[in-house]
């Protein structure tokens, strides 16, 4: 790509996750925005989106390339990057399923140049079966997690996205697994490497705290200690994350909760320095003692749940039990938090069927 070119992306979810780094991506005019906007397509185009972040500045009535309203509308061109920032929620359907009109094309259509899928959601062992799809295809494609760490609403009916404090975005790559049928093909790591650099590049370069992960495993089992124990108690309770830190047993059952989550995590990963680095007993502490105790933040497991929407159950606290499964590790912390969180599941489910 020479540096007048104009990436095409394609952003599905436009909510407050993807609608940000959709506007911070296009700030560095370098690439072309896609919306793939599924529920909230008529408020975009009357309105546009105000922008509210001290980090990527504000904007009012901002408006992408272009929006659609379903996948199949945005399957009419190859993209640089597809940006996963939709919600995980396997119980209604798989990221393959979702995105399957633009993997049909991939497959019939293989662009010469690399596809990088960038996973901007919660939990463990998302990327499984996307990577699983890509690998029975032709065509180069990437796998990027995203962990993000910022605080950032959809506010006023949609019309307007809220960014406060901080914002770090990990960035890793996912070694692809070994390509299957005839014509699967596999990219070489440097090609991973160069589509995670241009991608952090461009973040940076509009204001972001982008930074590559070593490995996005690690990272995502860093982000899921977090959405584990504070994402689960404060949905249970209807609390604020100051409300769950203030109570010294709901804090002492942050700090249960995490240590369940770390043994699956170490006996889940290859042993090395990096995971004894990144997921030491002290990562519960700096985790704890990073929270602001007076903190009003509501996770997004509960807005979703205050939204009448279904939730991130299965992604982050159903993809901890699976692993711990596969290893033998004992979760009753995790596994009592999965009974009552699919309860309330259950029942978002079945109201939006209705
Ligand atoms: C860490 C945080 C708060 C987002 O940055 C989150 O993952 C969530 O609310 O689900």
């Amino acid at each position: 790509m020479s540096n007048s070119e104009v990436m095409d992306v394609c952003v599905v979810g436009f909510g407050a996750i993807g609608a940000l780094y959709a506007y911070a991506l296009h700030k560095t005019n370098k690439v072309r925005i896609t919306a793939v906007c599924r529920s909230n397509y008529d408020v975009l185009q009357e309105h546009g989106l105000d922008i509210e972040s001290k980090i990527f500045s504000d904007y009012t009535s901002w408006k992408p390339y272009r929006a659609v309203r379903t996948v199949e509308e945005a399957a009419d061109r190859s993209y640089a990057y597809i940006v996963c920032a939709f919600k995980c929620i396997s119980d209604i359907t798989t990221t393959p399923a979702l995105l399957s009109p633009l993997l049909s094309r991939l497959s019939a259509d293989p662009p010469t140049s690399t596809t990088t899928f960038v996973l901007l959601q919660n939990g463990i062992g998302i990327e499984d079966d996307l990577l699983e799809a890509l690998s029975k295809i032709s065509a180069p494609t990437v796998v990027i997690s995203g962990c993000c760490w910022v605080d950032t609403t959809a506010v006023d009916g949609g019309k307007k996205i809220t960014q406060h404090g901080n914002e770090t975005l990990v960035l890793g790559y996912h070694r692809p697994p070994p390509a299957s049928g005839p014509s699967a093909s596999v990219v070489p790591e440097q090609i991973a490497k160069d589509s995670l650099d241009t991608l952090i590049d461009m973040l940076r370069a509009a204001g972001s705290n982008a930074e590559a992960a070593p490995d996005a495993d690690i990272a995502r089992w860093r982000k899921v200690l977090w959405n584990a124990s504070f994402s689960t108690l404060c949905t249970l309770t209807r609390a604020h994350v100051g409300d769950v830190l203030a109570q010294p047993n709901s804090r002492q059952a942050l700090r249960d909760i995490m240590t369940e989550v770390l043994t699956v995590a170490r006996a889940s990963l290859t042993p090395s320095p990096a995971v004894d680095e990144s997921l030491s007993d002290g990562v519960i502490d700096l985790i704890l003692t990073n929270e602001n105790p007076k903190s009003v933040f509501r996770p997004s497991m509960l807005v979703d749940l205050d939204c009448g929407r279904p939730m991130e159950v299965e992604a982050i606290v159903g993809g901890v039990l699976r692993r711990a499964r596969v290893h033998g590790v004992p979760t009753p912390k995790l596994d009592l938090l999965y009974a009552g969180l699919l309860v309330i599941q259950k029942g978002l489910i079945n109201r939006r069927r209705d």
